[in-house]
Formats: C-alpha cells, sequence, structure tokens
C-alpha cells in the first residue's frame, strides 16, 4: 500500500498551453494517505480520467510530480506502479475458466498454488460467482463478466493501490449496491489505498473515507460525506451534492446580517468585508417554512412527496428555493416565508466559501 503525493500536477492535452483555461488538469497539490478510500466525483468532462490516467501511469503530466512513498514514479510506466485497475467494461479472458481469469495476477507473480486457490475462494464468495468458477467466461453476462474484472482487480493484497474507474456502470442496479458494499468491507479488511472514480454521488459517498470533488479540471474540495454536506467550500460541491442540492441565493453581507433582494436576516455569524459575488449557501435541509414576517417572502410553488420526507418548491424574487419539510408536516397555503437555520448557512465569495469570523 502506497501514499500517494500529487505534486504541482497539472496536465493540459495541448502541445503549447497558454493560459489555465487549457489545461485539463488545473495545478494540484496533496498528499493521500496511505490506506485511504478517496473517490473523484465531478460532472462528465471535469478531469477526473485525466488525473487517475497520471496516477494509473497511462498520462504523463505536462507538469508536475507523483510519487507512491515518496518514490518519484512520475515517468514510470502502469506495470512499474504495482497497482490494480478496474474499467468501466469488463476485461476478461473468454477462453480462460473464471477461476483462473481470478487467479491469473497470482499465477503472474508465481504465488503459491495452495494460497491461490484460498484467496480465489474468497474472492468468488465476494462477488456471489462460487458456483461459477469452473464456467468459462465466455457466454457470461456483461454483469458477471464485470463481476470478475472487479474480483481480479481485488485479489492481490500486495498492490501500492486499487484503481477503479466507474466500475459499476454495467452492474445491474440491485447489485450495485451490494457490490459497493462488499468493496467497502473489503477495504475495511485489507486497508488498500483505493482511488474510485465516478460521477454518482451516491456511489461516493457511500464507498469513500475522503471525496474529491472535481469541477472544471479543478479539485474544489477533498472532504468526508459530512464535511461536503455541513461547509460545501465551493457552490459546486453544494448544489452537485444532496438531493435536492444547496440552495444558493444572491445577498449582501455586512457582519453578521445578509440583504437578500431588500429582506434582511441574522446570519448568527460575523463576517469581515467581502468582494467579488457574494452569495448565500442553504441546504434544503437547513431551512423550514412560516407564516408571518420573519424569513424571505416566498411563494410556494410545488410540494414532492418523496417518502421520507417532502421537498417544497418555492420561489423567492424569481429564484428557486427547496425547502425540506418532514414526512408528516401539513404545508398550509398561508406558509409564506422561508427561515435559514444559522448554522446551516455558509457565505460564499466568487463561488468560494469565506470562512466566518473567528472560525
Ligand atoms: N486524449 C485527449 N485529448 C484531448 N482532450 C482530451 C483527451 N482526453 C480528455 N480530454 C479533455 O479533457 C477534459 C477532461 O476529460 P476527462 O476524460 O479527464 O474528464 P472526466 O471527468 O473523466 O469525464 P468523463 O466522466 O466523461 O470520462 C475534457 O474537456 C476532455 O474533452
Amino acid at each position: 500500500m502506497a501514499k500517494i503525493t500529487l505534486e504541482n500536477l497539472a496536465h493540459s492535452y495541448l502541445p503549447n498551453p497558454k493560459g489555465e483555461d487549457d489545461f485539463a488538469l488545473k495545478e494540484l497539490n496533496h498528499d493521500w494517505v496511505d490506506g485511504e478510500a478517496y473517490a473523484l466525483l465531478g460532472a462528465s468532462g471535469c478531469g477526473k480520467s485525466t488525473l487517475l490516467n497520471i496516477i494509473s501511469g497511462l498520462l504523463h503530466p505536462s507538469q508536475g510530480r507523483i510519487l507512491f512513498n515518496d518514490q518519484d514514479v512520475t515517468m514510470a510506466p502502469t506495470t512499474e506502479r504495482n497497482i490494480a485497475q478496474v474499467f468501466q467494461f469488463p476485461v476478461v479472458y473468454d477462453t480462460m475458466t473464471v477461476r483462473d481469469n481470478l487467479a491469473f495476477p497470482l499465477r503472474n507473480r508465481g504465488a503459491d498454488p495452495a494460497y491461490i486457490k484460498e484467496r480465489v475462494q474468497q474472492i468468488a464468495a465476494m462477488i456471489g460467482m462460487e458456483d461459477t468458477l469452473n464456467h468459462k467466461a465466455r457466454g457470461l453476462t456483461a454483469d458477471a463478466k464485470q463481476k470478475i474484472s472487479l474480483g481480479r482487480g481485488m485479489v492481490r493484497e500486495d498492490v501500492n493501490a486499487l484503481l477503479f474507474d466507474e466500475p459499476l456502470t454495467v452492474i445491474d442496479p440491485h447489485m450495485k449496491w451490494e457490490l459497493r458494499t462488499q468493496l467497502k468491507s473489503l477495504h475495511h479488511e485489507f486497508g488498500h489505498t483505493m482511488i474510485y472514480v465516478t460521477h454518482d454521488q451516491t456511489e461516493a459517498l457511500t464507498f469513500a473515507d475522503k471525496v474529491v470533488v472535481m469541477y472544471d479540471g479543478r479539485v474544489v474540495q477533498m472532504g468526508t460525506p459530512q464535511e461536503l454536506f455541513e461547509t460545501p467550500e465551493h457552490t459546486f460541491v453544494g448544489y452537485f451534492i444532496g438531493s435536492p442540492g444547496m440552495n444558493v441565493l444572491d445577498a449582501e453581507v455586512n457582519g453578521d446580517k445578509a440583504v437578500l433582494a431588500g429582506t434582511e436576516i441574522n446570519l448568527g455569524k460575523g463576517f469581515g468585508p467581502l468582494s467579488g459575488k457574494v452569495e448565500l449557501g442553504v441546504r434544503p435541509e437547513f431551512t423550514s417554512l412560516a407564516t408571518g414576517d420573519q424569513g424571505l417572502p416566498v411563494t410556494i410553488k410545488r410540494v414532492e412527496d418523496v417518502g421520507r420526507h417532502k421537498i417544497v418548491r418555492a420561489d423567492f424574487n424569481g429564484t428557486e428555493v427547496n425547502v425540506l419539510a418532514p414526512e408528516g408536516a401539513e404545508i398550509s397555503p398561508d406558509m409564506n416565508r422561508v427561515v435559514f437555520d444559522p448554522a446551516g448557512v455558509n457565505v460564499y465569495s466568487d463561488s468560494w466559501r469565506v470562512a466566518p469570523k473567528g472560525a
């Protein structure tokens, strides 16, 4: 297992990049802790695969270094990095049995046959393929083949890191949850450094210790699921993660007060002078509906009952504000205000979170 260091790392696919916009991966400095599970999360085209391919050695970065346990591997080929990879689509040997496919990485390294037998059995149990170990891979469904790919990726215990690139895309939805849970328990058991690329927030949040959120070639936040929920460092993190995402509203902030389209609200914490475009970010979980004259004046547009709670879509001065109401809550037509819980209010300047004074 390895600590992975990304040092001044950046990549452009252009031969002569002029400015930041020409970089698919903008400069990045991080230490990824040995034995942690990371998810790279972001929308299509934000640079996830570019970063993963640099870590795996499929791509050499145009700037900076990558180190495994302080050893520079920037220019080392994939074969020298001692990593296991699982891709979006199955990579299996059709003419081999499931057993031989799973054993392949161990045999390749000259592992002891008794150990191989035991380990293959363990992995087969994990991916639910004990009964098909002697079947040829040819003729199996794409789903089953991808499970073999996952199993093969996980069979070696001595790898520096395990890299997954959207590995559950072809997996049946009900099996996805099971495999994700098994991957997580495998991580607890063996403590591999794992990096898992996905654009699906549920996959990222359930799998990873740390979620690395990417936006437009940049890592905008690396944090635990709780940190991403409570203190999104960038407005993108706020609305990409969460269902519905964070409400983002234009505001003027002065000390511990904010003014939103003429309505003043108390922030419960003070801020220094702010520059640029100032916005408030409040997750629907930290909002409630009220009557009276406190809070933002709104008009309720729609109420969606989603089982465990209700999502109320309201309009504030032309901007949609989403409120999460408890399952049995009565939403009456005279509810014309939205109130924010100050504990859940974040302030942003040019999309980046500003820490309150004294924090
Ligand atoms: N080989 C390439 N040559 C030129 N540009 C590329 C190449 N590969 C990716 N890009 C560009 O780099 C940017 C980042 O792409 P990347 O594939 O890393 O994103 P991603 O987040 O993995 O997206 P997806 O989820 O769609 O795979 C995109 O604008 C993409 O068009």
